[in-house]
């Protein structure tokens, strides 16, 4: 198996920026892409937005699914304040679990499950939480649920894990191969996890620079 690139590798915040100015735009503003409602508590829809850039990817990538089965967009753009938020809870749930731990083995193992902020590409707008549903918007199989850390799930939520069914196997190679071929990069430890034109994409492709650094969302005018 090819070296799993953790997002706390200083490689990934040493990448450059060139920002690209785009803006986050709604997923939801047309109905070419499913939304799931699961964060839709999230009064502000802040969870349903993304680059320019990556909604033309997404697009690109369903159009290329095989008949009768759709990308479900679950979660998009996370502001700093609940990245970070989650990456402490899940970094005291880790030092809780594993008290001899240092401070940079809790941060590399938080980090297989949640982005530290700095660099964190769904702040950047730059990543996407998603899955497969078939016509009639029922979930395809894909050997965990969404979100399942790796110690729930025994490490099957590795997009290579093999401690799945073959019809789970089969499902995440049909999102993978179209993310991929539309541009966007896995987090190879979350099968649910892509990202386009953020520093992890940049370090994974060999592009230059980053397109895309933290960004506020701006307030809609009432
Ligand atoms: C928390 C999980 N849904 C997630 O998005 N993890 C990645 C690695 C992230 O925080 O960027
Ligand atoms: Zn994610």
């Amino acid at each position: 198996m090819t070296e799993i690139v953790l997002m706390s590798d200083p490689r990934i915040a040493a990448v450059p920026l060139q920002e690209r100015g785009e803006r986050l735009v709604d997923v939801r503003r047309d109905s070419s892409l499913a939304v799931d409602e699961r964060k839709w508590q999230d009064l502000a829809g802040a969870f349903a937005h993304v680059r320019e850039g990556v909604l033309a990817r997404l697009l690109k990538a369903q159009a290329q699914l095989p008949r009768g089965i759709r990308l479900l967009f679950v979660e998009g753009y996370r502001p700093l304040s609940l990245q970070r938020h989650y990456f402490d809870e899940y970094g005291d749930q880790l030092r809780a679990d594993h008290p001899d731990w240092s401070v940079e083995q809790v941060r590399s193992a938080a980090s297989r499950y949640v982005s530290p902020p700095e660099i964190a590409p769904h702040s950047a707008g730059a990543a996407v939480d998603l899955t497969l549903a078939d016509a009639d918007g029922r979930e395809l199989d894909m050997g965990t649920r969404m979100n399942a850390t790796p110690e729930e799930s025994a490490g099957a939520c590795y997009t290579q894990a093999d401690n799945i069914s073959d019809q789970a196997r089969s499902h995440r190679d049909t999102l993978g191969t179209a993310l991929t071929a539309a541009g966007l990069v896995n987090y190879p430890t979350e099968w649910w996890h892509w990202s386009y034109g953020d520093r992890y994409w940049a370090l994974m492709t060999g592009a230059d620079a980053a397109h895309y650094g933290p960004k506020e969302l701006p307030s809609k005018r009432s």
